[in-house]
């Protein structure tokens, strides 16, 4: 694993490489600045003698080294004692020698250096968090406290995606690493550097020195140095690999990926004891995976720093469970369900009791927990599905595996399914469900529409759920015990949605009667529970007849329903949609969005049982979105504005009908319209044209 990320100490990087082949080239132009690198923490550079105020000379002498002020590109002594004495003064770029005296080419290079410099350090003198990646790589803790005293953030990245803390870490500055954690350095942020192919792709810059997008002037003066450091002083951007080379390591494996590795991922790297220790004491987790799904100890050598990481891993897993445990009591799984799901009471307990006996070690450790949700179109099986999974793993994406089973209607779809055996097409990609599983084999896998499902593909869910482990094309088992299934159906959705609204009725009859019979403290309820009855003399059945297989339905732990909504759900339903839409209208317009309580009862009036939520969703952007985004569109909506949505009076329309030739008044259904709120707080209504009509009509949808 080390091996693979850090380079062998014998082998120098590419980038050092390549700076070495510069530095040996023949200075025929006098370019020759010198090399950079890091020794013991301090970072030196050797100057030619001409451009340190030497004397000329053919063959450039070195001094001695001369070292950064960190946050500062320049180095001091060459500051002090040369200003001005660039390349083109002590040697023209065109005659080749060292001269001494200005020519005309060298006065032109020296006053556009002068005005790029001055120009550089005019825009950003001393960008705070530069200087404090830069002084946490150096090991300059006075520096690092200075910063940090004078309000540098503590968690800024640098531009390719590291913090100060993590470098700091590979550097093994273990006193900055305290001094960074004691300032509140988050020791679990991930690094967001990739690998330098990956990075410079990503950033769309060259991996080894961008030219392309230089200023003018800082290219041309480049192109007669050619010296890097002289770039990198000018302020002139330098490619990806010499970027992480210099600012961050130059031992690490820059083909490797670095992506979401920790401070404690590159102390142990590094094998530094101290720095580990100090990391995990300041609340680093060493459980923490990186993009490739390694742990620091998974980098850390045997001996010290592995044993550390074994022992911490443990007492942090005991703490964890122990946090984990005391949340879920403060805040439990069916509230946290609540707050993203509207109504389904019944299906939130099953699913969180269910889930609370997995997590407290009361259930069948041979299989793995399987549910059936049963309901029509829209009302919450997936988002049910999603918030488990997001509550089981709070990494999230690979913790949700979702397939959608009426792509596996077919027989030979069961190779997409698991993968082909060799010799077949497709055996090298695998199957959709095992590649997934394989990276997170306690997913929350979610099997939409299972009921469309090719019978061949039942059966390997079957044994699925049967065994906990599936084998794939590849004959490679993945055992999958924890891992939760959840497969959606809408079979049986009308039965269940008919007899739902049959029990609300008879509920809701039930208390009116009661009201008007005056027995007291009786209170409109719409909940209501499916009776065992119904589920075994209706549901089973058809679900028999539908999946042909007792066994299949024998090994599903709960089936759960899930009920259309009731009215005061779908007034919650339209509060959440108008609520997105008010977000979006003060996050990209500015402009502030209220409603009258009367406008949710309109609105709830576009609920189709078949459609469920997303009727709700439709019936909001149809009546209330377009006239927003027709007013918009007419320059009627002034940025910083208040709107208001109101129900505009229902007015009577004489109906003519068969059986009435005499016209009869009838209501027609209530129109929503947009009041601008003035700043006295008085409304006027919007004039707003229809689109289809150019002339002016009011538009009220
Ligand atoms: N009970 C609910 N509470 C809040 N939002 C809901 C609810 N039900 C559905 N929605 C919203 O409606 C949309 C569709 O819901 P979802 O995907 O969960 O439907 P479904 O029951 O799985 O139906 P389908 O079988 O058609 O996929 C989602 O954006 C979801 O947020």
């Amino acid at each position: 694993m080390l091996g693979s990320l850090v380079w062998r100490r014998t082998a120098p990087a590419p980038g050092l490489l390549l700076r070495l082949l510069r530095a040996r080239q023949p200075s025929s132009r006098g370019d020759s600045l010198g090399q950079s690198g890091a020794a013991g923490g301090r970072r030196e550079a050797q100057f030619p003698r001409a451009a340190t105020g030497g004397r000329s000379s053919a063959q450039p002498q070195y001094v001695g080294a001369i070292s950064w002020r960190s946050g500062d590109r320049q180095p001091q002594g060459l500051r002090a004692a040369t200003w001005g004495r660039l390349p083109g003064l002590e040697e023209s770029p065109w005659s080749g020698r060292w001269s001494g005296v200005p020519n005309a080419a060298g006065l032109g290079v020296w006053a556009l250096a002068s005005a790029l410099v001055a120009h550089c350090y005019s825009k950003s003198p001393t960008n705070k968090e530069a200087a404090l990646l830069e002084a946490a790589r150096t090991n300059n803790v006075q520096e690092v406290s200075r910063l940090l005293s004078e309000g540098a953030n503590v968690n800024a990245r640098h531009k390719l995606g590291w913090t100060a803390l993590m470098v700091a870490a590979i550097s093994r500055n273990y006193s900055v690493v305290q001094v960074l954690l004691a300032a509140g350095a988050d020791p679990n942020l991930g690094d967001e550097f990739s690998s330098v192919y990956k990075t410079a792709k990503e950033q769309g810059v060259h991996s080894l020195e961008d030219r392309g997008k230089d200023n003018a002037a800082s290219n041309i003066l480049c192109q007669w140095t050619n010296a890097l450091e002289f770039r990198r002083w000018l302020g002139a951007p330098t490619g990806v690999l010499v970027t992480r080379e210099d600012d961050f390591n130059n031992r690490l494996n820059n083909r490797a990926s670095f992506r979401g590795c920790t401070a404690l991922h590159y102390a142990a790297l590094a094998d530094d004891y101290r720095t580990v220790k100090e990391l995990v004491d300041g609340g680093a987790s060493p459980l923490q995976c990186n993009e490739m799904g390694h742990t620091p100890m998974d980098y850390a050598r045997d001996g010290e720093v592995m044993k550390l990481l074994k022992a911490s891993e443990t007492k942090y897993q005991e703490k964890q469970r122990k946090r984990e445990a005391e949340e879920r009591r403060r805040f439990p799984l069916e509230q946290r369900l609540k707050e993203h799901i509207i109504g389904q009471e019944s299906a939130i307990a099953t699913v969180g009791a269910a889930i609370r006996r997995k997590e407290n070690g009361w259930y069948d450790e041979e299989h793995p927990l399987v549910f059936l949700f049963l309901g029509s179109s829209g009302i919450g099986k997936t988002e049910l599905a999603k918030q488990t999974a997001k509550y089981m793993h709070k990494d999230g994406k690979k913790g949700f595996i979702r397939l959608d089973m009426s792509e596996f209607q077919e027989r030979h779809e069961v190779a997409k399914f698991i993968g082909s055996p060799p010799g077949y097409i497709g055996h090298e990609e695998g199957g959709q469900l095992t590649k997934k599983l394989k990276q997170c084999p306690n997913a929350v896998v979610l099997f939409d529409e299972v009921d469309k499902a090719h019978p061949d593909v039942l059966t390997i869910m079957l044994q699925l759920f049967d065994e906990g482990r599936l084998t794939d094309g590849k004959g490679k088992t993945i055992d999958c015990k924890d891992a939760i299934f959840i497969m959606t159906s809408n079979v049986a959705s009308e039965e269940i949605a008919q007899h739902a609204l049959q029990l609300r009725q008879e509920a809701l009859e039930l208390s009116r009667n009661r009201i008007a019979e005056n027995l007291g403290d009786v209170q409109l309820s719409d909940k209501i529970t499916i009776s065992k009855n119904f589920k075994e003399n209706v549901i089973r059945p058809i679900l028999k007849a539908h999946f042909r297989r007792d066994e299949f339905l024998g090994r599903i732990n709960e089936i759960v329903y899930f009920l259309p909504f009731c009215h005061s759900e779908l007034i919650q339903l339209v509060n959440k949609e108008l609520t997105f839409w008010a977000k979006r209208a003060k996050q990209r317009h500015d402009i502030t969005l209220l409603w009258d309580r009367e406008v949710a009862d309109v609105l709830v009036d576009g609920y189709n049982v078949h459609y469920g939520a997303r009727s709700i969703r439709h019936e909001v952007e149809r009546r209330v979105v377009n006239q927003l985004a027709a007013a918009y569109e007419q320059d009627l909506l002034p940025g910083g504005c208040t709107l208001r949505i109101t129900v505009e009076d229902s007015d009577k329309q004489l109906l003519k009908t068969p059986e009435h030739p005499s016209p009869q008044p009838e209501k027609r259904p209530p129109k929503l319209r947009l009041e601008i709120v003035d700043k006295d707080s008085k409304s006027r209504k919007l004039d707003i044209r229809t689109p289809l009509h150019p002339e002016k009509v009011s538009c009220m949808l």
